[in-house]
């Protein structure tokens, strides 16, 4: 956090930061016919950080930031994938970027996945951090309710990072 000149992480700034944590286990069948299909459509996540543990079957792809770039993140036995999410894209004022992401389905074999979530609480309310913004930087996200953020999330279909556009002023 030194970087977004946060000195200290108080237990406020834990909260905000990581006040929830969500862990999901993700099944993903063998699929007859992955050319029809998808894994996980492209979206970002809206955490703040997400470490995923994935075994060692592939299929997850991120995409180089302003690019058409899809890299194959291939498994790397006892190790974590660490994504940044939208949650510190708007707390950082853009200085970090949530990573766009998908999963293709697999032909021949079952996958398993168990992302760890790390979120503001719901009761959060978010936007630039103070600590970013008070050397006169313009804020690009205004301050939203994180129960806000993650029910236009949920409320559709993953297309991509166009949830952040909602909490662009
Ligand atoms: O299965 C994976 O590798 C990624 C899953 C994912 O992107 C998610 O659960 O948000
Ligand atoms: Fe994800």
């Amino acid at each position: 956090m030194g970087g977004l000149n946060v000195k200290e992480i108080d237990k406020e700034k834990e909260e905000l930061l990581m006040g929830l944590k969500r862990i999901n286990f993700n099944y993903y069948p063998k699929c007859p016919n992955p050319e029809l299909s998808i894994g996980v459509g492209r979206h970002s996540d809206i955490s703040t950080i997400t470490v995923l543990l994935q075994d060692d079957i592939g299929g997850l792809y991120v995409k180089k930031h302003e690019t058409n770039i899809w890299i194959h993140i291939p498994p790397v036995n006892g190790a974590l994938v660490i994504n940044i999410g939208d949650a510190l894209q708007i707390m950082s004022n853009d200085k970090y970027k949530s990573v766009e992401h998908c999963v293709i389905a697999n032909g021949s074999n079952n996958r398993i996945s168990v992302p760890i979530f790390l979120h503001p609480k719901a009761t959060s309310v978010i936007g630039p951090l103070k600590e970013v913004i008070e050397n006169g930087e313009k804020p690009i996200y205004k301050q939203i309710l994180y129960a806000d953020y993650t029910n236009i999330f949920f409320s559709k279909g993953h297309d991509g990072k166009d949830t952040i556009e909602f909490a662009k002023i």
